[in-house]
């Protein structure tokens, strides 16, 4: 069963999880050129216990799309390789033309969960490219810069774009990042709690640069959108709010 794609379907629901490999497959990362969907494995009703082979040679029960937004420079694509590769993006900063993708697949309670992560281009004369991909995503991962006053600032109109483009029930989540440059913060982490509980979304600090709760963002989505995918979870319901509050680190202690 595939489902039929509709454009800004606002108010629709949120897109079914994938469990197929599309015929072409997802692409090697790349900017600029991947489109909607083209290369996206079709949707369809996740079949636990029957793994799909994707184009990469990667099995995996159920696939979902999660979005990187936030203003240029906030580190999505830093975040997005710390995650695939547990590498850092020293040195230069090239911004994202346009859009790429990365996929990861992981363990996630005994189920292969694919992750194909979208990282798209925080600047604006982007930004109607980025808009044709919201309505796919099941998550998004909002990012803001907690050295960069403005990327914060800007988290409102971040979700107002959201809103518009974007599934309404899609999983979202905001992170700060950069927590690790600790002389240059100028966002609080009580000021991203706040906004967070204001817009009733989970919230943690991060660092590309470091690893600090980066798997664990992703981690959390993943099991957030495997428990959205299960009709009938025969396990007790995960609550992504619990979750990353409990599991979240704070830069200042515990993390090497
Ligand atoms: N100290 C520190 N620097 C970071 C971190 N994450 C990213 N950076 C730096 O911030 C700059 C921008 O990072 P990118 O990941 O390219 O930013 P982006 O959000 O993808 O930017 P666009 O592609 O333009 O939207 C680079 O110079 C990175 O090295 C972090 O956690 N800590
Ligand atoms: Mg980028």
């Amino acid at each position: 069963m595939s489902r039929k794609k509709t454009s800004k379907s606002k108010g629709a629901s949120a897109p079914a999880a994938s469990t197929l490999p599309a015929a072409n497959g997802p692409q090697p990362a790349r900017s600029g050129t991947a489109r909607p969907g083209s290369d996206a494995p079709p949707y369809g009703p996740p079949q636990p216990g029957r793994p799909s082979l994707g184009s990469g040679g990667d099995f995996y029960d159920v696939a979902f799309k999660v979005m990187l937004v936030g203003d240029s420079g906030v580190g999505k694509t830093c975040l997005l390789v710390r995650f695939k590769d547990g590498a850092f993006l020293a040195g230069t900063f090239i911004s994202t033309v346009g859009i790429d993708f990365r996929n990861k697949v992981l363990d996630v309670d005994g189920m292969k969960v694919k992750l194909q992560m979208w990282d798209t281009a925080g600047q604006e004369r982007f930004r109607s490219v980025t808009h044709a991909y919201y309505r796919d995503a099941h998550a998004l991962l909002l990012l803001y810069d907690v050295t960069n006053k403005a990327s914060f600032d800007n988290i409102q109109a971040w979700l107002t774009e959201i809103h518009e483009y974007a599934q309404h029930d899609v999983a979202l989540m905001l992170l700060g990042n950069k927590v690790d440059s600790a002389h240059e913060r100028v966002v609080k982490r009580e000021d991203g709690e706040k906004l967070a509980k204001e817009y009733g979304l989970p919230f943690m600090e991060t660092s590309a640069k470091t690893g600090l709760n980066v798997d664990l963002a992703f981690t959390a989505m993943a099991k957030e959108l495997k428990q959205r995918s299960m009709k009938a979870p025969s396990e007790p319901r995960f609550r992504l709010h619990d979750y990353v509050n409990r599991e979240g680190r704070r830069a200042s202690c515990c993390h090497p």
